[in-house]
């Protein structure tokens, strides 16, 4: 614990992508550290997604382009946390890191941005701006006379092009849409169980050195069990399906209490092909400790339903 002794001289370094909502994230993770007493300070670091202009985000391959970069200045001793969108972090562990902290999530729902009206009142052939194979998959098992279409860029850059009439609608999370500011461009809200958010999404993960004491104690002031326990589930079981990032896999954990008073973590699941002819559903729940056990029996629920050929036949081969 010898660390925390040094907290108030040197500012914990904060690593994080430049964009407006990473920048939105770093700031409260910085701003919540301050209230507990300890002084931080940002740095921007660039990564492979940020940079990469053209051909979809599922395209660029590699796991982590949002992350990587900022995981290897947390390697390197560059910064002493990394705050992620957990949506965009692997679920493969990396040696000398920790997942130290998941603060309060804000709500984990997609929506849907329009000019032409809610998603049972758009027009059939209506052009929905997504790059994710979730919201696509799901879009079409809801409205499969949807034009469904690619869509790059920042949440700024993917409005402004919904403003410039390139699309009718665009599906976004609702998570960044308020942190950014944009909630009163929210047309609707799509709730499960018409859509299924990612696992992980609206929530942030504060990653650190896995031998420094010091972050590790002031990051646990942030975290949030129910939010920790509800995503852990979620991640277990997008893990244990081996789908990667741009798989089209949903999860949505959750506490609810039971008849008795006694909480219950809920987790729902969901793999669908990419045209939404197939969609497969798995729910379970059980003691709130038992977050990767419900993951683990989500998963083996979707594999018994054939979610295997589903995530193979998704595999993006641009
Ligand atoms: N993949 C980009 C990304 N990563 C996290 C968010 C939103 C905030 C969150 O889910 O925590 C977004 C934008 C979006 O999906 O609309």
């Amino acid at each position: 614990m010898s660390a925390s002794l040094f907290q108030s001289d040197s500012p914990l370094r904060i690593g994080t992508r430049a964009s407006k909502l990473a920048r939105w994230q770093s700031d409260w993770v910085a701003a919540e550290l301050k209230k507990h007493g300890h002084a931080a300070e940002i740095v921007e670091i660039s990564t492979q997604g940020d940079t990469q202009q053209s051909g979809s985000v599922a395209s660029l391959g590699l796991q982590g382009v949002f992350t990587k970069e900022i995981q290897s200045a947390l390697l390197a001793g560059e910064v002493d946390i990394a705050v992620h969108s957990l949506k965009d972090l692997p679920t493969e562990t990396i040696a000398g890191l920790r997942l130290a902290a998941v603060p309060r999530r804000a709500n984990p729902a997609d929506a849907l941005v329009s000019s032409a009206g809610r998603l049972s009142e758009l027009p059939a052939g209506a052009k929905i701006g997504t790059g994710s194979t979730r919201r696509q998959a799901q879009l079409l098992a809801a409205r499969h006379d949807l034009n469904v279409v690619g869509i790059r860029g920042n949440v700024d850059t993917r409005l402004r092009k919904l403003d410039d009439g390139e699309y009718d609608a665009i599906v976004l999370a609702a998570a960044g849409l308020t942190r950014l500011g944009w909630k009163d461009r929210i047309t609707e809200l799509l709730n499960p169980p018409t859509m299924l958010p990612a696992p992980g999404q609206g929530a942030l993960g504060l990653e650190c050195r896995a031998d420094d004491e010091g972050v590790i104690a002031a990051l646990s002031l942030l975290d949030h069990e129910e939010t920790h326990r509800a995503t852990t589930a979620e991640r277990t079981m997008l893990a244990v399906l081996d789908g990667g990032c741009s798989a089209p896999i949903a999860a949505w954990g959750r506490l609810e209490m039971d008849d008795d008073e006694q909480p219950q973590l809920k987790l729902d699941g969901l793999v669908a092909s990419l045209d939404g002819t197939e969609v497969l559903r798995a729910s379970t729940s059980g003691r709130p400790g038992q977050a990767e056990e419900l993951g683990r029996i989500a998963a083996e629920q979707l594999l018994d339903l054939g979610a295997a050929d589903i995530i193979r036949d998704a595999r993006v081969s641009d």
